[in-house]
């Protein structure tokens, strides 16, 4: 049989032997086709099935017929119900191997359920050993007494459960014929059973055992058997009181079971589930999307006739049930790639456009070499080979501003700017060798160890000396600085991602060059061990024109080894912090220099350190006082004319300058909303201010 074509509505009709204790024989009502071994004659009416089976069928023909294939649908993941139908004693319970007795439990009378299992076990072994997939097996067991569901295996089987819950019920795990033995033997140990006229063993109970398989990834598939309790006449079965009650409410959930299946056959927008507690607990065996294979187990003796007709039509009502789970199959695997589909949409929508591109196309990711004592550096984007269509700062620009919003990238760009015309003598170079090798004193020098930024003035006479890696000091303290490797994946002032070493002295140096390389205001201290070199530790208390801040704050690492001079230079720097634009500072600084230098015209450099100090603080303090004064008196068409200064920035200065009654010094102009850091730091540049000077 192909397995792949099964139909999804399989009916059997199984005649039962005849029953000894009548004991009397009988010629059988049901005469089976020589031809066809799937037809058969009951009361001179033709019945067609898909398989009609004589008394004398072993429990294995029938299940290879007749349930095997199924076995194969419940792998493929769909719902599949085995459900015995007919008359009490018919032989529902022994086909579907409810019973858990010494005879049945022999290989010859293995029911339906020990085979399935016995099947599903074998193929989750073969289908393991072949793939990593991991299938759990387990079931449950409920019954249906008296219109109310029990759960058999639950610790408490006595107490009805809500049949809409059937789902949640106890399933313990199968992984032999052993473990369903046990379950069986429990789950009948709290069924409803009773002797009757026509059973000695009467089920007063459907029940209904699942098989479930639950997948790797949460897909379940189930194979329900379901033993229906046997239809019975009250008359004929001489019960009276709580047997008579357990009679009434057998035929009623029959009869629900026959109207769901009628009403399905006849393709009714409304399917009376909820008629009872059986076809609501069996809804989902009765949709369209399930595999349902019923067999009806027929008496064949004549005082059964009635009840035999009345099997045979349920099961011929049955065989027109038109269902279509491969159908919903499909909607599933549909509804699945519409969801992937969905969710792939979104994550791309959601990723910015340059992290789309991938990322091996135009861009290598690099871990930058360590320093020269272990130190890490941050991760770089090294630069595409094909980029040079692209400008650098367009590059630079795109990946820094990733994640960013409007407004932030806005400022980003601002400063980007800002330091892109700050860096633009790309000679710094060249222009630093021939600076050092002027020996200019009070020249600003830049020490870049372990991506430290050191300034420093060297005393008067003494060269400048760029400190840098152990690799460039074998050069000699002048040697050429190494181009920097790499573009910074993120801005360097935006994020705080510190810089690789050479990457930062280059920038320093280049800032360097917009200084007057004969005069400075920044004074050291008494001459250190590191005069030697040339280099100077800074101390705070000694730099009153640059407080310097920095966004990416780098701690020395304790664990390297260090020359004691290293580590008195590191302790002299201890809480020390620096900024990467240190460029913008240092601007002011030149031109509060080359203030002093035209003021200062005689008399050494390095013999006023005090003096020149003083004069310093004297000449900012009055660019300040001139400043405030013009923000304090100019109208707003004045304020326009100063530099750094909008017409929205003008207004906004009036309006608070009105509200506040007046500046008093320029830390409240400062602490203005109307700044953004970056707004504030382009006006001071332009006015020749310093803005991280203490203000007044
Ligand atoms: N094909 C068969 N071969 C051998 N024994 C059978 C066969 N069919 C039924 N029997 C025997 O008949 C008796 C009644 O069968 P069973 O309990 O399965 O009937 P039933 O339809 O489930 O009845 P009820 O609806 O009252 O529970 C059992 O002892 C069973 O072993």
């Amino acid at each position: 049989m192909e397995y792949d074509k099964l139909s999804p509505v399989r009916v059997g009709v199984r005649e039962a032997p005849f029953r000894s204790f009548l004991g009397r024989q009988e010629p059988s009502i049901v005469h089976f086709s020589p031809e066809a071994g799937n037809s058969l004659v009951v009361d001179q009416n033709d019945y067609h099935f898909d398989h009609a089976f004589r008394s004398t069928v072993s429990q294995l023909e029938l299940y290879g017929a007749l349930i095997m294939p199924l076995v194969g649908k419940v792998f493929c993941g769909f719902e599949c119900t085995v459900m015995a139908y007919g008359q009490t004693g018919t032989g529902k319970s022994y086909s579907m191997g409810m019973t858990a007795d010494n005879q049945a439990t022999s290989e010859e009378h293995l029911g339906v359920l020990p085979r399935c299992l016995c099947d599903i076990l074998d193929r989750v072994a073969a289908k393991q050993e072949n793939t990593l997939e991991r299938i759990q097996v387990s079931a449950s067991y409920i019954e249906i007494y008296n219109e109310k569901a029990y759960d058999l295996l639950a610790a408490t089987p006595m107490d009805p459960m809500l049949a809409s819950r059937s789902d949640s019920c106890t399933c313990l795990p199968l992984a032999s014929q052993e473990d369903l033995q046990r379950l069986l033997q429990l789950g009948n140990n709290n069924r409803h059973v009773r002797r009757t006229n026509m059973n000695a063993n009467s089920s007063r109970s459907h029940a209904i055992v699942t098989i479930h398989l639950r997948r790797q990834g949460g897909q379940l598939s189930r194979m329900n058997i379901v033993d229906l309790a046997g239809s019975e006449g009250v008359r004929r079965t001489g019960h009276k009181g709580v047997a008579r009650q357990e009679g009434v409410s057998i035929n009623m959930g029959l009869l629900s079971v026959n109207k769901v299946v009628m009403a399905m056959a006849a393709g009714h927008a409304v399917i009376p589930y909820r008629d009872s507690v059986l076809t609501t607990v069996l809804q989902k065996s009765l949709t369209s999307q399930s595999y349902l294979t019923l067999l009806a187990c027929i008496s064949p003796h004549a005082c059964d006739l009635s009840e035999t007709i009345s099997t045979l039509r349920f099961a011929k009502s049955a065989k027109r049930l038109r269902l279509n789970p491969q159908q919903l199959m499909m909607s599933r695997n549909h509804q699945l790639q519409q969801q992937q589909q969905r969710q792939q949409q979104t994550l791309a929508a959601r990723t910015p456009h340059a992290l789309r591109r991938p990322l091996t196309s135009s861009t290598t990711v690099k871990v930058s070499r360590p320093t020269q004592h272990g130190a890490q550096n941050s991760y770089y984007l090294m630069p595409p080979k094909n980029t040079k269509s692209m400008p650098l700062m367009q590059l630079q620009r795109t990946r820094s501003e990733m994640g960013l919003t409007p407004k932030a990238k806005k400022r980003a760009r601002e400063e980007l700017q800002l330091e892109m015309t700050m860096d633009a003598p790309s000679d710094s170079h060249h222009s630093a060798i021939s600076l050092v090798e002027k020996g200019c004193s009070g020249a600003v020098s830049l020490s870049n160890s372990e991506t430290e930024t050191t300034l420093v003035e060297p005393l008067s006479g003494s060269n400048v000396t760029l400190k840098q890696d152990q690799e460039q000091d074998s050069n000699g303290p002048m040697g050429p600085p190494q181009p920097p490797p790499a573009i910074p994946l993120f801005h360097s002032s935006l994020l705080s991602i510190a810089e690789e070493p050479d990457s930062q002295q280059q920038k320093l140096q280049q800032r360097q060059l917009l200084f007057d390389n004969t005069c400075s205001p920044i004074v050291l201290p008494a001459a250190g061990p590191l005069e030697m070199s040339g280099i100077q530790p800074l101390e705070i208390s000694d730099m009153p024109v640059l407080r310097v801040r920095r966004s990416a704050r780098l701690n020395f690492n304790s664990n390297r080894q260090q020359s004691s001079t290293e580590q008195q230079l590191q302790q002299n720097q201890n809480g020390l912090r620096r900024s990467m634009r240190l460029a913008v500072k240092l601007e002011s600084a030149a031109v509060t220099a080359n203030h002093l230098l035209a003021t200062q015209n005689s008399g050494s450099a390095g013999g006023s350190r005090k003096r020149l100090n003083a004069a310093t603080k004297r000449w900012i303090n009055k660019q300040r006082n001139t400043f405030l004064n013009q923000l304090n008196t100019a109208d707003e068409r004045e304020l326009v004319k100063l530099p750094g200064i909008g017409r929205k920035t003008a207004c906004s200065l009036v309006m608070q300058r009105n509200r506040l009654g007046g500046f008093q010094s320029l830390r409240q102009v400062q602490q203005l909303p109307i700044w953004t850091h970056v707004t504030w730091n382009s006006v001071c540049s332009a006015n020749g201010l310093d803005p991280y000077v203490k203000c007044m």
